[in-house]
């Protein structure tokens, strides 16, 4: 019998009932073996909901969770460090680098500010051997482990694209691998990610905006509740609900790079974090598998563009204040995902409403 899954169909948030969302459990170690039920299972969870749990638990992905405990403690020991350390280079380009508290926009949109401060390391620097990782975090023994955690995410993530490429009947160079090797340039990053309580940050800082990843592939740990997805659906995705953390578990899902190269067959996850419990500290941990930076495709403004253009535009669109993002092509943040109805039925939560009556003017 298949052990039984703990997971709420809803839970309480901010005085409503909030669905939690279920999904497909795909097992690493099956996938790894090319087993044909989980190619197809895998398969059909990205192109139906573009998202799944990973069980890492068969000793092939025990690695990597021991990985993502050394980091999480790595990555609190950062955090806590003074801001001028921390920040000692800034960010140095948009997938290597530090981002304090407040860079982008918020998760209740508009006017809102997000609440977390971000820590990114590129698998191409680690690759070369000489990352620019801030002083706290700076010795062998951290870059050691900052280099093993990006090394198992980043079989993880191809091991799912082989199985992909195969569950797509894909073969020789058209197969996704192809264009994700990684002796060519990418944006590809392991970025570790910390929400700070509100009573910190103010109640106009909240969050991670709702988005689709400029990704191909998306590996996301955090053992805290605050994610949330909206499921697609034959008639407009559906509401936003949470994701429930599994213990042994990755959350992992389809971002936009992934979506086009399958000639929008795929679905891109969209996503946010909001303050589950407003008066804790969150940490997550996200590996962005992202493709070669000239692979080409054509993206949801029907643009032939390399990914690397990809990137930069949406990247361009996320820390942009929200007057500019709001001018951007309107598919760019979602990446022509389409939704119906609100993200929230009842309302935004009172407590992190912001005012978005005020008419700012933009200077071109
Ligand atoms: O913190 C999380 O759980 C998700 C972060 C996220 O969506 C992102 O960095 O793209
Ligand atoms: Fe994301």
């Amino acid at each position: 019998m298949a052990p039984s899954i703990d997971i709420p169909q809803t839970v309480e948030w901010q005085g409503k009932q909030v669905p939690v969302w279920s999904m497909q459990t795909i097992d690493y170690g099956l996938i790894l073996s090319q087993d044909p039920s989980e190619i197809d299972k895998v398969t059909k969870a990205c192109l139906e909901d573009g998202y799944f749990y990973l069980n890492l638990q068969s000793i092939d992905g025990r690695r990597m969770l021991s990985d993502q405990k050394d980091t999480l403690s790595l990555m609190k020991r950062f955090f806590d460090a003074p801001i001028e350390a921390k920040n000692e280079y800034g960010l140095i380009s948009s997938h290597l680098g530090y981002e304090p508290v407040g860079s982008r926009t918020g998760a209740f949109g508009a006017g809102s500010k997000d609440g977390y401060e971000m820590l990114k390391v590129s698998r191409d620097e680690i690759q070369r051997g000489s990352p620019k990782v801030p002083s706290p975090i700076k010795n062998n023994g951290d870059l050691g482990l900052l280099e093993n955690a990006i090394g198992s995410a980043n079989t993880i993530t191809k091991v799912i694209l082989s199985a992909l490429s195969t569950g797509m009947n894909l073969t020789g160079a058209s197969r996704y691998e192809n264009s994700h090797r990684n002796d060519r340039p990418s944006t590809t990053t392991l970025s570790m990610m910390h929400y700070l309580p509100s009573s910190v940050t103010g109640n106009d800082k909240v969050g991670h905006q709702k988005h689709t990843d400029i990704s191909s592939l998306t590996l996301l740990f955090s053992e805290q509740w605050g994610l949330q997805i909206r499921p697609p659906g034959t008639c407009g995705a559906r509401e936003m609900g949470f994701v429930a953390p599994r213990a042994g578990h990755a959350f992992v899902h389809v971002g936009d790079s992934l979506r086009f190269a399958s000639g929008m067959k795929f679905q891109s996850c969209i996503h946010r974090v909001v303050p589950f419990d407003p008066s804790e500290h969150r940490y997550s941990i996200a590996y962005f598998l992202r493709a070669e930076d000239d692979t080409m495709f054509v993206d949801s403004e029907g643009r032939y563009i390399t990914a690397g253009q990809w990137h930069d535009e949406k990247f361009k669109a996320f820390t942009d204040p929200w007057q500019w993002q709001a001018m951007a092509p309107g598919s760019m943040i979602l990446g022509g995902m389409k939704e119906a109805g609100e993200d929230d039925p009842e309302g935004e939560p009172v407590a992190f409403q912001v005012e978005k009556t005020k008419e700012v003017a933009v200077e071109a």
